[in-house]
């Protein structure tokens, strides 16, 4: 699904990412680590938002950075949810669609997947931090994405937000969807996934089975 090469990511004298080598297999796989450890930029790359300093990504067999239909092909939800304040959750999410091609799962559809069809007329600069949550969350799902990468997806959210996110992608990952989440929440989703990378420091420090890097996980973070 995603396989990244000595793939480096420089922020000026910071690097986010140093060289790193992963491959990130189908079905459900769950990326956790430290604060600052580069999780974020390595979705940023999957997602074609960053360019890599060096290195290279695919995605689904594709540069996300050069190739702009492979992005019609995956569902994104950036944390903090990146929406524009000025717009309502409909046409944001309208637009998306469309940038897409418009066929596939509907902007109501996928509001309703995670609560959000009741306020998606409301401004965005009028949303809780769990509503701009949700509709973020709505937005990776619009359509009829092969890929789906959620950052933080549990982030805001109280706790039946949680448990309803939960069983969406139980339930998408059930019925064959691909999805690649970031969780500082990680042990509900080590239950459910089928592959599990620890990125701190720049560095895939492990990888494997949810079984294979839980032992690391309960000593690093205990929580
Ligand atoms: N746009 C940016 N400009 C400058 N530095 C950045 C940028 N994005 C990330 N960084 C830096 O890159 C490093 C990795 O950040 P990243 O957001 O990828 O970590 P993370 O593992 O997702 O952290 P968190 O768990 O806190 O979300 C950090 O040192 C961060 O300050």
């Amino acid at each position: 699904m995603v396989k990244a090469e000595r793939l480096t990511k420089r922020f000026g004298s910071v690097i986010a990412l140093d060289s790193i080598d992963v491959e990130v297999p189908k079905g459900l796989t769950v990326i956790v680590g430290p604060n600052g450890g580069g999780k974020s930029t390595f979705l940023k790359i999957a997602a074609g938002a960053y360019r890599p300093t060096k290195g290279r990504v695919k995605v689904l067999g594709r540069d996300p950075w050069r190739d702009e239909g492979v992005k019609k092909r995956i569902g994104v939800s950036f944390d903090p949810p990146a929406l524009p304040q000025l717009r309502t959750g409909r046409e944001w999410l309208e637009y998306l669609l469309s940038a897409k091609g418009g066929n596939g799962r509907s902007v109501m559809e996928a509001a309703e997947m995670f609560g959000a069809g009741s306020f998606i007329e409301k401004k965005v600069r009028d949303y809780s931090a769990g509503m701009r949550k949700r509709v973020s969350l709505a937005q990776a799902f619009l359509g009829s994405p092969e890929l789906v990468f959620l950052d933080e997806p549990l982030a805001n959210l109280d706790l039946n937000g949680m448990k309803d996110v939960l069983e969406v992608i139980r339930k998408e990952h059930e019925e064959g969807l691909n999805l690649v989440v970031i969780s500082h929440i990680w042990r509900p989703f080590m239950e459910i996934a089928d592959y599990a990378v620890l990125i701190a420091a720049g560095k895939v420090q492990t990888a494997g089975s949810p079984e294979e890097i839980m032992p690391l996980l309960e000593r690093t973070f205990p929580l």
